[in-house]
């Protein structure tokens, strides 16, 4: 795959800017979770409503999402004639801003001075698809050709001197599979819906504090279930470099990806920077994410696979809540080996909801690679090129790639 093609997989990567843009990691006031109005503090999101008019130009229409550190907002260009329709990712994070940023902005409200990073509205991320479905599954081919361009893109970022650093489904959206531009508002409305607010009280009945919104705002659906998804919607998009690095630049000891796909060195090797090979193991275990129904470490399993590396083993304090000292289970539980993951997650889970399943070479191609790229020494994994020439990649998932191009 040549690189331009890649750079269609990535979301408005400017190396030289990274650094600059999303100086450093995210608020410790802020949260993952449901929660919305506690994030809205000194530090944290900034209140914005529908309507709202930013930076002069950018006319507030939607809410499209929101993470650890930012909400996103569908907003429309007042000013520009080509880009009428645009996303604006608003950052909590004090900061200088940036002179080169074309498309990137700070402003000012009362939680602080805020980075708006503008580009192009998405869909939704697969994080989000997986949230609207059942089964929390893409048909067999979608999956293949979503791993392939995952691939691509961590390979392109690789091969750029950047480590990505926060690999993970939130991170991976789907293009919209048709221009917004031709909507007027009230049409995108009629289609989308319009913004659902609701209004935020305080159980006490005592005035909301200053930098709380008076409403909270659903984020619009543009998505729709995961087994719905097309091969020709299957686009993918990587984004959210707030805390992509150069490893040859800058040593990095904290891993930023959430807690079930973290790297192992980021916990038992604190001193050793982290680097491209910890983006490799969240690649493996995003790429079983896209193929299967359950996350490959489930935190209510709690238990990896293999043995762990001597050194890690005992300087690991807490195993003795978990292991005898010869390895084996203190509750008599034993933890589901590899096949067994892979079998209920990648193989049953499909056959329970009709779709289809890899056939035995495939199964074997398929583990060999994820398995690889979790090799719990960091030195032991593949480079993401080495990914891409895998025997998988090569047969199953880069044709189903191929197919999406063409459809
Ligand atoms: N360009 C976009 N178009 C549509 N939706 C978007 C866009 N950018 C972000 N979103 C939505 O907002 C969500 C949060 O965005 P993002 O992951 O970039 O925020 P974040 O604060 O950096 O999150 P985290 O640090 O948790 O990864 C995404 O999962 C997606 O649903």
């Amino acid at each position: 795959m040549t690189p331009l093609r890649c750079f269609n997989l990535i979301s408005r990567f400017q190396p030289h800017t990274i650094a600059a843009h999303f100086p450093r990691a995210l608020s410790s006031t802020a949260s993952t979770s449901r929660g919305k109005t506690r994030v809205y503090t000194p530090g944290g999101y900034h209140p914005l409503k529908i309507s709202d008019r930013l930076h002069g130009r950018y006319r507030i229409v939607h809410k499209l999402g929101y993470g650890a550190s930012s909400t996103t907002w569908l907003a429309r260009d007042e000013k520009s004639s080509k880009y009428l329709y645009v996303a604006i990712k608003r950052k909590s994070w004090p900061g200088g801003l940036d002179p080169t940023g074309a498309r990137s902005f700070w402003d000012r409200g009362p939680n602080g001075t805020h980075s708006c990073l503008v580009t192009a509205p998405e869909r939704c991320s697969l994080a989000d698809v997986g949230e609207a479905s059942w089964s929390a599954l893409f048909q067999l081919d979608v999956a293949r050709s979503l791993a392939a361009q995952l691939a691509a893109a961590v390979a392109y970022v690789h091969d750029q001197g950047y480590a990505h650093g926060d690999l993970h489904l939130g991170n991976l959206l789907l293009r919209l599979p048709s221009e917004l531009d031709h909507l007027s508002i009230d049409q995108l409305y009629d289609e989308f819906g319009p913004p659902e607010a609701e209004p935020i009280v305080r159980q006490d009945g005592t005035p909301l504090p200053p930098g709380v919104p008076s409403h909270a705002i659903s984020p619009v659906e543009f998505g729709k279930p995961s087994e719905q998804i097309e091969l020709s919607e299957a686009k993918l998009l990587l984004t959210d470099f707030g805390v992509a690095f150069c490893p040859s630049r800058e040593a990095r000891y904290e891993s930023h990806t959430p807690l079930k796909i973290r790297p192992p060195e980021a916990r038992f090797e604190p001193t050793k920077p982290v680097s491209f090979a910890s983006d490799i193991w969240s690649l493996g275990c995003s790429i079983w994410a896209i193929l299967g129904q359950r996350p490959v470490f489930d935190p209510s399993a709690s238990m990896p696979f293999g043995r762990l590396p001597p050194e890690w083993w005992d300087k690991w304090a807490a195993r003795s809540r978990q292991f005898t000292e010869t390895g084996q289970p203190v509750d008599g539980r034993s933890p589901r080996s590899w096949d067994e993951r892979f079998q209920d997650s990648m193989h049953q889970s499909r056959c329970r909801e009709n779709m289809a399943t890899v056939d035995e070479k495939e199964r074997d191609a398929l583990s060999m690679m994820i398995r690889w790229m979790l090799a719990f020494r960091s030195g032991d994994r593949p480079s993401a090129k080495q990914v891409l020439e895998t025997v998988w990649m090569r047969d199953w998932a880069l044709p189903a790639y191929e197919k999406t191009t063409r459809e």
